[in-house]
């Protein structure tokens, strides 16, 4: 709260009648985890949220921890609203100047998280609204350790993902020094958080691109489900649980090792893949819904497998229907994307759709902005996209137009800024 600010006190005390009768202590979401970590990871974002607090009467009144082992924003439930954006340290601007800019980031987003005020200036935009679920997340590219001196700290889980033959990718929209993720159940929420970040780079670096994403709204739909995509898919559900003992193994890297001490700054980190995925939506609608459900391998109105059951029933990759073939095709992406088929590789995605107006053509430019998460890329995304690249069926209607790779450290402790462990350890 900023004490020169009457105006912003005032709106202090009406959201906390707002949070009403849940009381505000009781909602700070996330724990020892630094976010929540229920199973309906993709499911309707607060639905699970609002679940665990049991008597919320309102979506603005959700909090999500900032500081805990991982960063918010991984395992968080889908938020509606979602802004990712890469940075560039400035010319000139080395190591002491990314330590106090994550330093400045990392107090502005540990007070905006918890509904309270910009440390300085703030911009009244979220006034009257709750925390609404805000996440952010940081994390570095791998030109971040050459500009800060620090190249001998960069993990080789962040060297450049390899080149696949139907990448169309647009250098300047991808990659970056610094990379942040903002996801909110409210849209002012959301672009409070990112003005206010933007604000506090200042000198010390400059947007590289930005892109801007939604999910379902908590609270659509009857009962929390499994998010859908821009084909209308239910999209999200192969998606390892935290509730899975190797969750954690396949999407943070061990608090210990196994790499060099150098490297150690990263333990209770992962690596985020973001890819700006157009679809080509045109395309896909005029394909018949039996053929759009063969390219996926499940079926729209559930996600169930063609082999049968439920959304959460297991494929039967090996059975052959009365045509001779496999019932779940060769090229299904659902098959081929599969652990099973993958050496195990895993990856939690989370990512939010896209819109971003019509094209000169006619056509929407809208899509995925693919986002996922895992301990390594290189036995997550790399391994799956290879495959994906050399014959999936969903490939005539998507173009991979941007990509990043970030490391995302651990969460802060409490008094600690994020990448404090690499930037001073
Ligand atoms: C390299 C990783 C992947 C990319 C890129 C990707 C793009 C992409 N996917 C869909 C829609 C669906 N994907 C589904 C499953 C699925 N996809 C991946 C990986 C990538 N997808 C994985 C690992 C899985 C899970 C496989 C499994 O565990 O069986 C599904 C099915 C439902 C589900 O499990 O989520 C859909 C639908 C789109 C539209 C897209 C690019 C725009
Ligand atoms: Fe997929």
């Amino acid at each position: 709260m900023t004490e020169s600010n009457p105006d912003i006190e005032i709106s202090r005390r009406r959201l906390l009648g707002t949070v009403g009768a849940a009381g505000a202590a009781g909602l700070a979401l996330g724990g020892a985890s630094g976010a929540l970590a229920h199973s309906a990871l993709a499911g309707s974002g607060g639905g699970s949220a609002t679940g665990a607090a049991g008597s919320l009467s309102s979506l603005g009144a959700t909090r999500v921890a900032f500081d805990g082992d991982h960063q918010a924003g991984i395992t968080t439930p889908l938020q509606a609203k979602g802004h990712v954006l890469a940075f560039d340290l400035a010319p000139g601007a080395g190591r002491t100047e990314a330590a106090a800019l994550l330093r400045r980031w990392s107090e502005t987003a540990r007070r905006l998280m918890a509904g309270e005020t910009a440390p300085t200036a703030d911009s009244g935009i979220a006034l009257d609204a709750g925390p609404s679920s805000l996440t952010v997340t940081f994390g570095f590219g791998h030109s971040f350790f050459e500009r800060t001196g620090l190249t001998a700290r960069r993990p080789t889980a962040l060297d450049p993902l390899p080149d696949f033959s139907s990448d169309r990718l647009d250098a300047q929209r991808s990659n970056g020094d610094l990379w942040v993720q903002i996801g909110a159940n409210d849209a002012l929420v959301a672009f409070h958080a990112l003005r206010a970040l933007q604000k506090d780079a200042g000198e010390a670096a400059r947007v590289r691109w930005q892109m801007n994403g939604f999910n379902r709204s908590p609270g659509a739909t009857g009962t929390p489900m499994t998010a859908r995509n821009l084909m209308g898919q239910v999209d999200g559900t192969g998606n390892p649980k935290p509730s899975e003992p190797d969750f954690d193994k396949r999407i943070f890297v061990p608090a210990q090792g196994p790499g060099p001490a150098d490297h150690a700054w990263m333990g209770g980190g992962s690596y985020a893949v973001v890819r700006r995925i157009r679809m080509l939506l045109d395309d896909w609608d005029k394909q018949s819904l039996a053929q759009q459900e063969q390219v996926i391998g499940r079926t729209k109105a559930t996600g169930a497998p063609l082999t049968g059951g439920g959304e959460t029933t297991e494929m039967q990759l090996d059975k052959i229907g009365t045509d001779g073939k496999p019932v779940i095709p060769s090229n299904a992406h659902a098959r081929i994307s599969a652990p099973e088929q993958n050496g195990g590789a895993a990856m939690l995605r989370r990512p939010f759709s896209f819109h971003d107006g019509i094209g000169p053509d006619g056509a929407p430019d809208a899509g995925l902005l693919f986002i996922c998460w895992q301990a390594d890329p290189l036995r997550g995304f790399v391994p799956v996209q290879r495959k994906l690249d050399r014959g999936d069926a969903l490939s005539a209607f998507i173009r991979h137009e941007s990509s990043g790779l970030y490391a995302v450290p651990p969460g802060p402790r409490s008094g600690e800024y994020v990448g404090q462990r690499l930037l001073e350890g």
